[in-house]
């Protein structure tokens, strides 16, 4: 039991240590916690409803797991090799893919959750 317990908290300390070196050298990410913390604190403010809070954590979570897979995959390849080379062209574009969609995914629930009550709080 002890063992099974410590085995966790080990695996949990590696997962909260690659999301802080993540934090630490990827500008994007840094910019993704400050996106986040911002729209957390509008959702805050305006009184979202728990359906609205949904959509906003669930593209905030898409965000970043995106951009943590397509960390590790951008060290995984530098790992490999440093060398210039068509497949890790490939795979780095494609992981960047994967974060423009779930930013573009984001971007869109943003305008349809936040911008009506946004615009009644500051215009109405
Ligand atoms: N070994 C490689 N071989 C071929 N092309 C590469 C290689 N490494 C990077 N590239 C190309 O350069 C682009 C930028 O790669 P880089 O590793 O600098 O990531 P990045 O865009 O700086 O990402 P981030 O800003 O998130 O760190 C890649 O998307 C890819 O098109």
């Amino acid at each position: 039991m002890n063992g099974w317990r410590s085995r966790e908290i080990r695996s949990f300390r590696h997962a909260f240590a690659g999301i802080y070196e993540a934090l630490r050298s990827e500008r994007h990410m840094q910019f993704h916690l400050g996106a986040a913390l911002l729209v957390i604190a509008l959702a805050a403010w305006l009184r979202l409803s728990a359906g609205d809070w949904l959509w906003l954590l669930a593209a905030i979570t898409g965000v970043w797991v995106a951009e943590l897979i397509n960390t590790a995959i951008e060290r995984t390849v530098d790992r490999i090799s440093s060398e210039q080379h068509p497949l890790a062209k490939a795979a780095k574009d494609t992981a960047a893919g994967a974060v423009l969609i779930a930013a573009l995914f984001a971007v869109g629930v943003g305008l349809i959750v936040l911008g009506p009550p946004l615009w009644k709080a500051c215009f109405q």
